[in-house]
């Protein structure tokens, strides 16, 4: 694609100019999807042209992913099968790595994606005190680092980059976790950044950093779940705790990081691992999306769950949507730290305030309407104002579309 045929890239990032030129579909010689930004939501995708149903408006591959400690034994480590029983081939250095078969574990070692520094650095994952889901997280912090360390100008003699610089620009939640939630990620960034320093580097990032990163994985990972580990989709997911075999199931949530329905097809009920997608990592969710996301074999593909005109805004949905919008706000929140601004929670928040405001009014122009009656006929306190109208649902979202329409 040429990059001189890319218009509308707001949010000021050359990388992400990159990124977007690099990796979206094009339709007539145009980006299909440009990236815009507001306070409210951070950049988001908007439709670069207009849109049919089906249409596919990004294809690309996973930037990293990492088997939850719980199934390392039962996933392959590099073609990622899950075998739903025991595997029995190993990395020889190290029990971090578990393969469906020799040819497997040949190539995850030919590839890089599981040196003798591997073995090393997570050799203390054994008798550290993670649960399966941060193992996860530390695994693919790992690979960004060492990415880090290969994107560094000096070593890839001014080439291309490894996609770290992208990964550097995620948005991060660091700062809106839970003490409790915070004090375990920087638990477990200090144990890799000792085992970093210990096999690797002499000057790794700071800690505060490398929660940052671990945020980012967590808040921009999709779930690699059972039922859908094959046939495709999922949406960004949140945490879970699984089992080797009869394990506990995890829980099928969430957007970037581990949701549920940006895929169509069978509901996930355990979650195995989590995988980064840089590029759609810039999809915001929506509770009435428009693209849907499906995987399969370490790809994902984007595609359009109905007709858009240019300028749509291009979203997908990190949890069931069809839930209450109370519940899907809790989910959201507390698995994926944000507060949703798409404009079903926008309308149903305006509605309900306005219905909450509307009844506050009634009852205070109701009670003093019984003062003055109960002074004027000189009897105490009865209170007695009529009881204002119910204000049906559709005047309250008609109210709503209006007080919206006038932001
Ligand atoms: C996968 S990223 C999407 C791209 C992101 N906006 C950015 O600038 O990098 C997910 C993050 O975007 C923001 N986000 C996504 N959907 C949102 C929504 N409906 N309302 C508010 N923030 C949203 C949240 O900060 C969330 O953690």
């Amino acid at each position: 694609m040429e990059e001189a045929g890319v218009k509308g890239l707001l949010c000021g990032l050359p990388l992400y100019e990159k990124l977007v030129t690099g990796s979206v579909e094009c339709k007539d010689g145009e980006p299909v999807a440009v990236v815009s930004f507001d306070e409210a939501r951070g950049r988001y995708l908007v439709a670069g042209a207009s849109l049919k149903q089906d249409d596919v408006v990004l294809r690309t591959d996973t930037f990293e992913r990492g088997i939850l400690g719980n199934y390392k034994k039962r996933v392959c480590s590099f073609c990622f099968k899950d075998a739903k029983k025991r595997l029995h081939i190993h990395c020889r250095d190290c029990e971090q790595a578990w393969y469906c078969s020799e040819a497997c574990r040949e190539a995850h070692k030919r590839s890089g994606g599981h040196s003798l520094l591997h073995c090393k650095i997570l050799s203390g994952f054994g008798s550290s005190k993670f649960n399966g889901d941060m193992e996860s997280i530390i695994k693919i912090l790992l690979a960004v680092l060492l990415k880090r360390v290969e994107a560094e100008p000096s070593r890839r003699g001014g080439g291309g980059g490894t996609g770290y610089e992208l990964f550097n620009h995620l948005q991060s939640h660091a700062d809106d976790l839970l003490p409790r939630s915070k004090k375990d990620l920087k638990d477990a960034c200090s144990f890799l950044r000792k085992q970093m320093q210990r096999h690797h580097e002499e000057a790794p990032l700071p800690l505060d950093e490398l929660v940052h990163h671990a945020s980012r994985i967590e808040s921009n990972c999709f779930g690699i779940f059972e039922e859908a580990a094959e046939a495709g989709d999922q949406g960004p997911s949140t945490s879970a705790e699984g089992g080797e075999g009869d394990a506990p199931r995890g829980e099928a949530s969430g957007g970037v990081n581990g949701s549920s329905q940006q895929q169509r097809g069978p509901q996930r009920d355990v979650m195995l691992g989590r995988e980064v997608y840089l590029e759609a990592s810039m999809f915001n969710h929506s509770c009435e999306p428009t693209c849907v996301m499906s995987r399969s074999s370490g790809a994902c593909e984007v595609s359009l769950l109905r007709d858009v005109d240019q300028g749509e805004e291009l979203t997908i949905s990190y949890i069931d949507e069809t839930k209450p919008g109370a519940h899907r706000r809790k989910e959201l929140k507390r698995n994926y730290h944000f507060d949703c601004h798409c404009r079903k929670c926008e309308l149903d928040l305006l509605a309900l305030r306005g219905g909450k405001k509307y009844k506050h009014l009634h009852k205070k122009k109701a009670k003093k309407k019984g003062k003055g009656r109960a002074s004027k006929e000189g009897s105490a306190g009865s209170g007695g104002g009529a009881a204002p109208p119910a204000m049906n649902f559709e005047s309250q979202v008609d109210q709503a579309m209006q007080k919206f329409l006038a932001l």
